[in-house]
């Protein structure tokens, strides 16, 4: 008897598409991820996902059977905006398995993950505002995801296409307790501070970083921490610790006038801050040193401790090692005691965040 190679269910072969995906996939922003996504789809000749849709604030379109590649930004450009109270309706009656992506950051369509999953629609998501929001509701979701037909996929929300909720979630369930974690998780900072490291403005890297398709949809959530807090929420949650955002520590990194600048005025705030920040990484290399923006999690009879501030750390220890969008995630366990499991690569950009969401989407497909 012969058997087939073994193929991955999504290699690229020569040859006709799948006649049945067994996923159908609706993308809610068609941004930075959610276009690196759709063009990722787009790419794998024999995906076992379909897109049916798409949205963005200016237009959208959902159809049944499917929308192709080449079709859907004009579908979307020349449609109106999305109105949510009919088309959740709409999504929640697809006739086939469904997945929503939400790759916007969006609090409006964060707050239909409950109705879509409870439906039996299965939700992917990179933005953390539903995650990082009140412990309980991320509990409804994480159950809701767990207990019925529809998934809850949020792995990319901390390191983008990092292995790092699915690695919590491996020790937390074979029996391992977490006790602490110190994480650099923010792409857009460890590349601000590897810029003017450089020389570089700090004013023209961050607009880099926006180009590059690093930062958040408003900036100001990276340069302010808030990007970072809420990833260390996510983070103590998928390690079994009980963390609200008020019992949070922060200390910042910049200063109310960039925190609190409109977009417009954000280039001068930015412009105004630059001479600290070159100040700030200069002294710390004269020591040896460099910045980093870290966060701290320690359990606490179930508890997290969160603490999150920049720290001049060692220039040769991994911390001071980061470069590019890297992220680094350090997680110190019952099991892990002498040394901790260590979690490192780039943690911010479309193509790496995309992948981690196509990931997801084609294991509910499997
Ligand atoms: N970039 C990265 O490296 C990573 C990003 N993420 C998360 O992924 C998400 C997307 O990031 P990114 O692609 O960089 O952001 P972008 O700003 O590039 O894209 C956001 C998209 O969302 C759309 N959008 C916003 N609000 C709505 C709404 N109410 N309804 C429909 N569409 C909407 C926007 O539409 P329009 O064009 O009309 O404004 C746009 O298409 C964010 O939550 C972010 O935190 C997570 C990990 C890494
Ligand atoms: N803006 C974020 C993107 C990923 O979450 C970052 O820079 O880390």
């Amino acid at each position: 008897m012969t058997t087939a190679p073994f193929r991955h269910p999504a290699a690229p072969v020569s040859g006709a598409p799948l006649a049945q995906p067994s996923l159908d996939v609706f993308v809610f922003g068609t941004g930075h991820v959610g276009g690196a996504l759709l063009r990722q789809i787009a790419g794998l000749s024999r995906a076992p996902v379909r897109v049916v849709g798409a949205a963005t604030t200016r237009g959208h379109v959902y159809r049944a059977s499917g929308v192709t590649p080449e079709a859907l930004a004009a579908l979307v450009a020349e449609s109106a905006p999305p109105d949510l109270s009919r088309l959740v309706p709409a999504l929640v009656r697809h006739p086939r398995p469904l997945a929503v992506v939400d790759a916007t950051g969006s609090l409006e369509v964060s707050g239909i993950y409950e109705d879509l999953l409870a439906s039996g629609v299965s939700v992917v998501t990179p933005s953390k505002l539903a995650c990082a929001g009140p412990q309980a509701r991320f509990y409804r979701l994480r159950d809701l995801g767990a207990s019925g037909p529809a998934h809850f996929g949020y792995e990319t929300t901390v390191g983008a296409g990092l292995p790092v909720i699915r690695t919590l979630q491996t020790l937390t369930a074979t029996g391992d307790r977490v006790r602490s974690i110190r994480a650099a998780l923010s792409g857009t900072l460890t590349f601000l501070f590897g810029e003017v490291e450089r020389g570089i403005a700090l004013s023209d890297a961050v607009a880099t970083a926006v180009a590059r398709g690093y930062a958040e949809p408003d900036p100001r959530d990276d340069l302010s921490g808030e990007d970072i807090v809420r990833k260390a929420l996510i983070l103590a949650r998928a390690a079994r610790l009980h963390a609200e955002r008020a019992e949070v520590r922060t200390v910042g990194l910049v200063s109310d006038a960039v925190r609190t600048a409109s977009p417009e005025d954000l280039p001068d705030a930015l412009r105004a801050e630059g001479q600290a920040w070159s100040e700030r990484a200069c002294a710390a290399a004269a020591r040896g040193e460099r910045v980093r923006y870290v966060a701290t999690i320690t359990a606490d009879a179930g508890r997290a401790q969160i603490d999150v501030r920049p720290l001049a750390v060692p220039a040769a220890s991994p911390f001071g090692m980061l470069g590019g969008t890297d992220n680094l995630i350090e997680i110190t366990t019952d099991r892990y005691a002498a040394s901790p499991l260590r979690i490192m690569g780039p943690g911010a950009g479309p193509d790496v965040t995309a992948a981690g969401v196509l990931s997801e989407l084609l294991a509910i497909a499997a």
